[in-house]
């Protein structure tokens, strides 16, 4: 088997390192991971130097439950802990990266008798302030680079989540981010408050927030959200994730890796610390809306197709 250490691929087979000439394919691990439970909607893998995190259910766009969430962020824990690992890439499929919170799992937690809460705020406390707080918290403190594969649109919390990314690649002009808060009755989270002015500049994230409106490709370009653009209009997903991942391998070959960690360690200390603060902020304002329940009352009319975004 061969792994990245040092920057190098090596052979654990022999038992020492040893340098392995390398083509333009990349040696594949792909094995199961102990400690962690499966998710039939996120899939992963470890190809080399990477981590591979892909969304696998593209019949509903690929919409996370609060679970979903939960289990991205642990994932995001293993690919910290695993010394072979330099980059994370996340990966989706079908035509969204992702449509955001899933609203038959906004319902379920709304109608959840299962556990009887003191009160409401217990109940949002657990099903909506402690997981958006705990992925968003694993995205802001991840040590290897993130890099992102937009395959098509993301929504939502998704969004939020892309715009934690080091990195972003899309497969064609058709990419948008839409951060649809203000039509759902909720407020700004997983740390938009801080990377949409960041990254697109404070009026510019203004104009987008508050009249709902989706950030698109011309505009994620223009800022430089977007690094390269794979121009693949008419290929799949699967498609454009084997080609990035191709490049990538290509891109990482010589590199020392230790080194891209380091600079990790030193951009992200740029804004870790207005992160972190805005994440607690930003949950503990929404509790207040989750409470007074004009967030379900609009996911259930958009569940229903009674509402819809402008896009
Ligand atoms: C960590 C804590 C978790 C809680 C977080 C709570 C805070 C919320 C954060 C958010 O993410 S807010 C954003 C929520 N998402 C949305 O508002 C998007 C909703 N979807 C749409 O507006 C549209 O589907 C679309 C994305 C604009 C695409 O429209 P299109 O006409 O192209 O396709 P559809 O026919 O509408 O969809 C196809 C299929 O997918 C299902 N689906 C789409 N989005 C969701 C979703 N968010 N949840 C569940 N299911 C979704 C849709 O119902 C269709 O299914 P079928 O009807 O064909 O079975």
């Amino acid at each position: 088997m061969h792994r990245y250490i040092r920057g190098q691929y090596m052979d654990e087979e022999i038992g020492r390192p040893r340098l392995v000439v390398q083509t333009n394919s990349i040696a594949e691990t792909d094995k199961e991971m102990p400690g962690i439970r499966k998710n039939e909607k996120i899939s992963y893998r470890t190809v080399g130097p990477f981590f591979i995190i892909q969304l696998v259910k593209p019949g509903n766009l690929n919409a996370l439950e609060g679970e979903d969430y939960i289990y991205l962020g642990e994932l995001l824990e293993l690919a910290d802990k695993d010394p072979h690992v330099y980059f994370t890439v996340l990966q989706s499929s079908g035509r969204f990266f992702s449509s955001g919170a899933d609203f038959k799992g906004i319902a379920k937690a709304q109608g959840d008798s299962s556990i009887e809460y003191a009160s409401e705020t217990s109940k949002w406390l657990s099903n909506f302030v402690a997981r958006n707080v705990y992925v968003t918290d694993a995205f802001i403190k991840h040590s290897k680079v993130l890099i992102c594969c937009l395959n098509g649109p993301a929504i939502g919390m998704s969004a939020a989540l892309v715009a934690l990314c080091d990195i972003v690649y899309s497969m064609n002009d058709k990419v948008y981010l839409l951060y649809p808060f203000a039509n759902l009755g909720l407020v700004t989270e997983g740390g938009t408050t801080v990377s949409l002015p960041l990254k697109f500049g404070v009026n510019t994230a203004y104009e987008h927030l508050m009249f709902n409106k989706p950030f698109k490709y011309d505009t994620l370009c223009e800022s430089g959200f977007i690094s390269k653009n794979f121009n693949m209009p008419s290929a799949s997903s699967e498609e454009f994730n084997t080609t990035v991942l191709e490049e990538l391998g290509r891109k990482v070959e010589g590199l020392y890796l230790p080194s891209c960690l380091g600079m990790k360690k030193l951009l992200q200390s740029n804004h870790i610390d207005s992160l972190n603060k805005i994440n607690s902020m930003e949950v503990n304002e929404s509790l207040k809306y989750w409470v007074d329940g004009e967030p379900l009352r609009r996911f259930s009319q958009l569940g229903s197709k009674q509402r819809k975004h402008r896009l």
